[in-house]
């Protein structure tokens, strides 16, 4: 709702009011209707002022709206024009946060003041939609197409003080932003009711009222309706406009909003406002109704879902309390270290960094020092606060002793049990008991590392993706012992590194990795059977991830499987004579990547790998005839017949064997919803967020069809049991295909225990 109230003074001030974020669902849009239209009728309101409750503006429109069949025939936008109509002065005191659909009401207020620190933006971009409120026409007349481009298409939030400089509010002020909105709405009042006083106190009194609204005498409010402002020209507006829209698809990568986004600004340019504001609205109907929408409010959802973690045994926030962390410990400063470090300095957790001897100390100390200039440099006057230079802040050593005081450590060594079991030993003997004991493995039993220690319950899981200082995904494993204290500190950590935590439970590879493994599989599988590289990624990019499973492959270098598989016994001087080429434990194996190591094809490292590069270390891939003659070689060496595979067929391996091996680790409980598995996969593994992650996908492919096809291509491979459809998934078909938010209710014996 929104509360109508009337200051002693002729103000009358509309709070709106909805927890936790004011967000405008229909009851707060009819009540702010009502409150305008009760302030026009009294006479005795000489000016109103709009602000939040709690120190929060608006967050917006109701997201949870937007896929209720209530929403139809509702607009924001009569509403703001509304506002902008009123012939008594409109001031929005915007505190906390003014986003999206709450932006666009304080842009039909004719004045603005801020707090110091609020933050503004149009984020619809990233829900899937444009501010569908006229804001796409107001905000260019405001502060210039550039400007408002940028702020609409990317959808960033920023902080009052920007605002001011682009012109987007008027004041920011420090102290209570309430009682400033009212005292410039009394100055308001004071400036028309006194303009025709001519004692020289009252004129001055105009004067600073004008100059501080811009409105000329006699005239107060035309001057700051913004639907009346003309579009500040560019001198090259044409051509700005194209060289934009080739910036904007380039980062869409197949997400429709930003350009959609920018279609309604260049009408903006083109049109008069009201034509503008129709061309804005059938945009914004094309994107509520594109499907793309409704995945990104899912994935804004699921990211919220998974904050509210649960365990196997029932173990959630409500049980568990997080730790202070007052001080962090790091094991291992190769690439993965150097980023953990690097996201720890800049949550303002003090840490010690350890090697192994000097030698790779310094390597390592260089490395972060270096990611820490790059960093402080992005963040510019913020940097002050990271002080990495100060050794009480950030210190490196080759002694384990320095770790007998902190809170935490995450060791980042080597993907070797043996080297982790000798290290989680000697922290079990060094470090507090209290001390929680992380691992960064990407996929190694955290139960056996655990039994390392006499202190198993404070043994957990933090896998990090690379680099780590940028991804956002923290993958937190809990394994039988762990603590739930374990699980909730971890869960803070990440929100400390501005990090999204998704608790799941131990298996192999967890479960990013343990999905991902059929989809390479796949990938090398259809090599095998007549595609290429580049035919597979292209497929697989086109469907909006960032890069294909071979670029990756090159990126990450082939060198790290080759050693897992070494070390599995799949490969190497381990595997038993006459093992068969393409055969391990009677399932179908590709010895190619192997094949492609022995050759010293690592990827971009070593300047080759599924493709060239200019040198080694080069980073522009290019199909390698090399590579495929020797597929030829080797389709002929064990008698594969090369065939035509259409995408369809590579689009649908890859993936749906991805999803299939999702639903398993659904009915197996190791992670208690598929909002986490898609959380995971977005934030992790680029996924494509305006696709939902891959659980949300399948439900919207229709999990009839994925069955269909997991059916069909595990009948044409049958040595591949990875295509054999899940049975969960099986069971939800035959329950009828319910809807993604009834699954888990669907599950076996172990998950329904969650
Ligand atoms: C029936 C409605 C009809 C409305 C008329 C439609 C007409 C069309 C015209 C205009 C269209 C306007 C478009 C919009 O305004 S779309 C919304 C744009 N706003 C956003 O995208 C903001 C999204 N929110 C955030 O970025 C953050 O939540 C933030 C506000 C910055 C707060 O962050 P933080 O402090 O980290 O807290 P949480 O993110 O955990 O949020 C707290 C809880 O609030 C819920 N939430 C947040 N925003 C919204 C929202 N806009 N709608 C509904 N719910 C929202 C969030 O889910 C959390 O809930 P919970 O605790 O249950 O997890």
């Amino acid at each position: 709702m929104a509360q109508y109230a009337r200051n002693a003074a002729a103000v009358a001030v509309i709070r709106l009011r909805n927890p936790p974020v004011n967000a405008l669902s229909l009851t707060v849009l009819q009540a702010l209707e009502d409150g305008l239209k009760r302030a026009d009728a009294d006479p005795s309101v000489k000016a109103v002022m709009i602000c939040g409750e709690n120190g929060k503006f608006s967050a917006g429109a109701d997201i949870q709206g937007f896929s209720s069949p209530k929403r139809q025939g509702i607009a924001l936008g009569p509403l703001v024009s509304l506002i902008e109509r009123s012939e008594k002065p409109v001031v929005a005191a915007i505190e906390g946060i003014a986003l999206g659909g709450g932006l666009e009401v304080a842009l039909g207020c004719h004045f603005r003041v801020a707090h110091v620190q609020a933050r503004m933006g149009l984020p619809e971009v990233t829900i899937g939609l444009l501010p569908g409120a006229e804001g796409t026409q107001r905000l260019p007349r405001l502060i210039g197409v550039p400007a408002a481009l940028d702020l609409i298409t990317t959808g960033r939030h920023i902080p009052a003080t920007e605002a001011l400089k682009l012109g987007l509010v008027d004041e920011v002020v420090e102290e209570n932003t309430v009682e400033a909105g009212i005292r410039l709405a009394n100055k308001l009042i004071a400036s028309v009711s006194l303009e025709n006083v001519s004692s020289k106190e009252n004129r001055e009194l105009c004067k600073h009222a004008r100059i501080l609204t811009g409105c000329p005498a006699g005239q107060p409010l035309g001057p700051r309706r913004l639907s009346l402002k003309p579009i500040p020209r560019l001198p090259n507006m044409e051509a700005f406009l194209s060289e934009a829209l080739v910036k904007v698809k380039k980062q869409a990568r197949g997400c429709l909003a930003p350009e959609l986004c920018f279609q309604a600004v260049k009408a903006a340019t083109e049109q008069p406002f009201a034509d503008g504001v129709q061309r804005e609205r059938e945009l914004f109907n094309i994107l509520l109704t594109s499907g793309q929408a409704q995945a990104l409010q899912y994935a804004f959802f699921a990211e919220r879902a998974v904050q509210r973690w649960t365990t196997l045994s029932g173990a959630s926030w409500k049980s568990a309390s997080p730790q202070p962390i007052r001080r962090a410990a790091v094991i291992g400063l190769g690439t993965m270290g150097r980023g953990i470090v690097t996201s720890l300095v800049k949550a303002n957790i003090p840490v010690v960094a350890l090697e192994q001897d000097v030698e790779y100390l310094n390597t390592g100390r260089k490395a972060v020092m270096l990611l820490l200039e790059r960093e402080a440099m992005k963040m510019g006057q913020d940097a002050q606060s990271l002080d990495f230079h100060n050794p009480a802040r950030l210190q490196f050593t080759v002694d384990f002793d320095g770790l007998r005081d902190v809170d935490l450590v995450i060791e980042a060594v080597f993907e070797n049990m043996a080297l982790k079991k000798e290290i989680f030993k000697k922290l079990s003997g060094i470090c507090k008991p209290g001390a929680f004991l992380c691992t960064n493995t990407s996929a190694l039993n955290i139960d056996e590392i655990a039994s390392a220690t006499s202190h198993p319950q404070q043994v957990i899981g933090t896998h990090f993706f690379s680099p780590a200082h940028v991804m956002r995904l923290l993958e937190i494993i809990y394994g039988r012992h762990t603590s739930p204290a374990a699980i909730a500190t971890a869960m803070q950590l990440a929100k400390a590194m501005k990090k999204v935590g998704v608790v799941v439970g131990n298996c192999f590879g967890f479960v990013g990795n343990r999905m991902m493994f059929p989809y390479v599989q796949q990938a090398v599988f259809l090599l095998e059977e007549g595609s290429r590289p580049e035919n597979v990624d292209q497929v697989i990019e086109d469907f909006g991830f960032k890069i294909g499973p071979f670029r990756m492959s090159d990126l990450a270098g082939l060198d790290v499987g080759w050693r897992s598989r070494k070390g599995q016994g799949l490969t190497g001087a381990s595997l038993p004579p006459g093992t068969p080429a393409r055969q391990r434990h009677g399932r179908r194996y590709s010895p190619l990547p192997d094949l492609l190591c022995e050759q010293g094809r690592f990827g971009q490292k070593t300047g080759k790998g599924w493709y060239q590069y200019e040198k080694a270390g080069g980073r522009t891939a290019r199909p390698d005839p090399w590579l495929h003659s020797f597929l030829s070689e080797y389709r002929d060496t064990h008698q594969i017949k090369t065939r035509f595979i259409d995408q369809e067929e590579i689009l649908e391996r890859c993936l749906f064997s991805l999803i299939n091996e999702g639903f398993n680790i659904l009915a197996e409980g190791i992670a208690s919803g598929p909002e986490h598995l898609d959380v995971i996969y977005i934030n992790g593994y680029g996924w494509p967020k305006h696709k939902g992650g891959p659980m949300f996908y399948a439900s919207t492919v229709g999990l009839p069809r994925i069955l269909a096809k997991l059916q069909k291509y595990s009948e044409a491979h049958p040595d591949v049991p990875e295509l054999r459809p899940s049975a969960f998934l099986k069971k939800l078909v035959a329950a009828g295909n319910p809807p993604l938010k009834e699954w888990m209710s669907c599950s076996g014996s172990q998950s329904s225990k969650l």
